[in-house]
Order: C-alpha cells, then sequence, then structure tokens
C-alpha cells in the first residue's frame, strides 16, 4: 500500500532527523567547550540563568504549530542532557577515572597485591590498646593467612570525652607486632603534620570517614610514597568519594584503596546502610581496588558475615573487619568486633567463596 505522499513527506523527515542530529551534536561540541571554559574559571556548570534566557528566546521566536511550553520542555531536556555531557567530560578527566585509565591499579602493600583480581582480608581491633592485645589478634589472624593488620592509635571519636587512642605509642605497638608476626600495617592519621612521623610504622595510611574531605591531609597523603586507604564519608556521595580520591592521586600517590564503610540513612537497624552497589560502580568509574569495611557498615556482629559474602560476590577487592580478644571490654566498639573463634568461624566461612591467590 505504498503511497508516494507519505513516502515523500517521510523522506523529507528523515532528512530534518539527520539535520536536528547534527545540529544537536553541534551544539554538544560548542557546550562541551563552554564546560572547558567553566572548569578553568571553576564555575558551576548548571547556569539557570543562562538556561531561562534561552527560554525565553524560544518564547519570542516560535510561529508554532507546537505549543511554546511543548517546546520549552523538550530544550530544556536538551540542556539536561548537555550538561551531564559536560558532567561526563568532568569525570572522563579524572587521574582516578577508569576512561583515563582502562587497567585496574594494583596496590603493593608489602608484596601483597591489591586489585589484580584476588580477595584480602584486613583484620584487627578498632583501637590499640595493649602489645598483647594487638599480639593476640595478629596471631589469630596470621593463623588463618592475613596478611594487613588494622588497628586504631589516633582515634576521631563522636564525644570528645571518649577514648582518643595512644596515638605514637599506638603506632609503635602495631609495628612491633607487625614486624614479629610479618604482617603489614594498616593505621589512621587524623593530622597532616603526623604523617611524616607515621610513615616510619605504618604500611598503608588509613584517612577515616569524618576525614574524608579533609582536603589537607588528602593532599599531605597525597605527597608520600605510601600505600592509602580512603573510607567514604559518612553522608558523601559516590562522586564525592571519587573526588576525595582524586585530591590523593592528583599530588602523585596513585596507591589508593577506596573502602564502602556505609553511609548515614534513616534506617537504623543497622548503625549505617552498606551500600553495597558502591562496589562496582566504584570499580566501573575507577581504576582503584575497592574494600568494604563490614564493621562499621553494619556495626552488628551478627551481620557481619552475611555483609562479607555479598561483598566479596560483588567484586570487591577485600573485607575489613575488627577482631579483639575480649569485645565486652574493648575501648571503642565493643558491639560490633568479633572475639577470636567467632573470626576463625567468619574467615573459615569465606575462604572457599573468595579468590585467595591470583
Ligand atoms: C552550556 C552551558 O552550560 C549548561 C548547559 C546549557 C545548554 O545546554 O545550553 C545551558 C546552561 C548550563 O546549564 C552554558 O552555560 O552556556
Amino acid at each position: 500500500m505504498s503511497n508516494p505522499k507519505l513516502t515523500e513527506l517521510r523522506t523529507q523527515i528523515d532528512e530534518l532527523n539527520l539535520q536536528i542530529l547534527n545540529l544537536i551534536n553541534k551544539r554538544g561540541q560548542l557546550v562541551q567547550e563552554v564546560g572547558k571554559l567553566k572548569e578553568v574559571q571553576g564555575t558551576n556548570r548548571f547556569d539557570p540563568v543562562r538556561e531561562r534566557a534561552m527560554l525565553d528566546l524560544i518564547q519570542e521566536n516560535n510561529n508554532g504549530p507546537f505549543e511554546t511550553s511543548t517546546l520549552q520542555h523538550i530544550f530544556k531536556e536538551i540542556f539536561k542532557a548537555n550538561l551531564e555531557l559536560q558532567h561526563d567530560d568532568h569525570r572522563k578527566a579524572l587521574l582516578v577515572s577508569r576512561k583515563k585509565k582502562a587497567e585496574n591499579t594494583i596496590v603493593d602493600i608489602k608484596g601483597e597485591k591489591i586489585g589484580n583480581g584476588s580477595q584480602h582480608f584486613i583484620i584487627g581491633p578498632c583501637s590499640v590498646e595493649s602489645y598483647e592485645q594487638v599480639a593476640e589478634v595478629a596471631a589469630a589472624a596470621k593463623k588463618q593467612g592475613v596478611k594487613l593488620l588494622r588497628g586504631g592509635a589516633y582515634k576521631p571519636r563522636t564525644s570528645p570525652y571518649d577514648f582518643q587512642g595512644l596515638g605514637l605509642e599506638g603506632l609503635k605497638i602495631l609495628k612491633k607486632v607487625a614486624d614479629q608476626y610479618d604482617m603489614a600495617v594498616i593505621s589512621e592519621i587524623v593530622n597532616p603534620a603526623d604523617i611524616e612521623t607515621a610513615l616510619d610504622y605504618i604500611d598503608v595510611i588509613q584517612i577515616g570517614a569524618r576525614n574524608m574531605q579533609n582536603f589537607e591531609l588528602l593532599k599531605a597523603a597525597g605527597s608520600v610514597n605510601k600505600p592509602v586507604l580512603l573510607k567514604r564519608g559518612l553522608a558523601a556521595t559516590i562522586d564525592e568519594f571519587i573526588n576525595a580520591a582524586e585530591y590523593i592521586i592528583s599530588r602523585g600517590n596513585d596507591q589508593i584503596i577506596l573502602c564502602e564503610r556505609g553511609i548515614r540513612t534513616y534506617e537504623r537497624a543497622t548503625r549505617n546502610t552498606l551500600d553495597i552497589s558502591a562496589v562496582p560502580i566504584l570499580k566501573k568509574e575507577t581504576h582503584l581496588p575497592v574494600f568494604v569495611d563490614v564493621t562499621h557498615s553494619t556495626g552488628r556482629r551478627d551481620l557481619l558475615l552475611p555483609t562479607a559474602k555479598a561483598a566479596l560476590a560483588i567484586g570487591a577487592d577485600g573485607v575489613m573487619a575488627e577482631v579483639h580478644p575480649d569485645p565486652a571490654v574493648a575501648l571503642s566498639d565493643s558491639a560490633q568486633q568479633m572475639n577470636i573463634p567467632q573470626f576463625d568461624e567468619f574467615i573459615s566461612q569465606l575462604k572457599p567463596l573468595c579468590n585467595l591467590n591470583t
């Protein structure tokens, strides 16, 4: 049932579609140029005043048959798509971006290769309390083949009256234990001025959730030759988390491990809400290894194993969990740390599920 008139009209529509396509892409290129200028000037990509002026111009020049409101709606969609294009360009330009570097970054911690597809555990007490306490946990972890030992020496606590950590003394204990058991030490640093000193004692600088946007600390950690484990902020978006990592890499240090540790939501059944989908998103968007801290995200001992299984299944490079010889008397986070038999059970359930040696 071919109708020559219909065919002719459709041919014209096809031509116009191609012209519109061409114009939209040309427009997109101009917007990209504008985006670059804005980047240099440090101005906001979204410009509602400019958008309003363009919508007004459309109103002034509209001769139909479309309603102005319909056209303005279509143009608003075009503005939105263009804004997204500027965002994409910005993301692509980041040094941590997978688009900038396709292959995984391998973080080498005393020979432990993080990011090559094998999965790892970081184990240790929340706070360093004594040599004996850390040594007991290290012995148990080592027995299970764990090489990465964590422990908090500088503790950024919610209340100034809570235990603040042993400071340098705590780092010395960690180093002594790690040397004895041939393990690597991960410990949080909260003050840029402590980084130089900490280099002698620790193998990985942890930047905690509360300091994820402490830009001076990020820059200081980026300026040294030491792996950094960067935790996601309590209320940080994935974009903000990625930009925090960018601060570190922009100073020259690409040895960064990202750590999802739960975010603040309305849900109170867990201490924080583990954002498990952040793991594959971060793996896709960046070339950095990603860990999941099951202890802080859940705040519940009974959820450590199931969330660790989820983390390993979804492709995390490792799991961080806290272990204390006697959690009931721990100076911090006593409700969520495992004791040693619980840790043995935890690790033996997880080992068959993870990729231990690649
Ligand atoms: C291109 C710009 O940036 C954004 C994108 C716009 C567009 O698609 O035209 C308009 C305003 C901004 O929200 C601009 O400011 O000119």
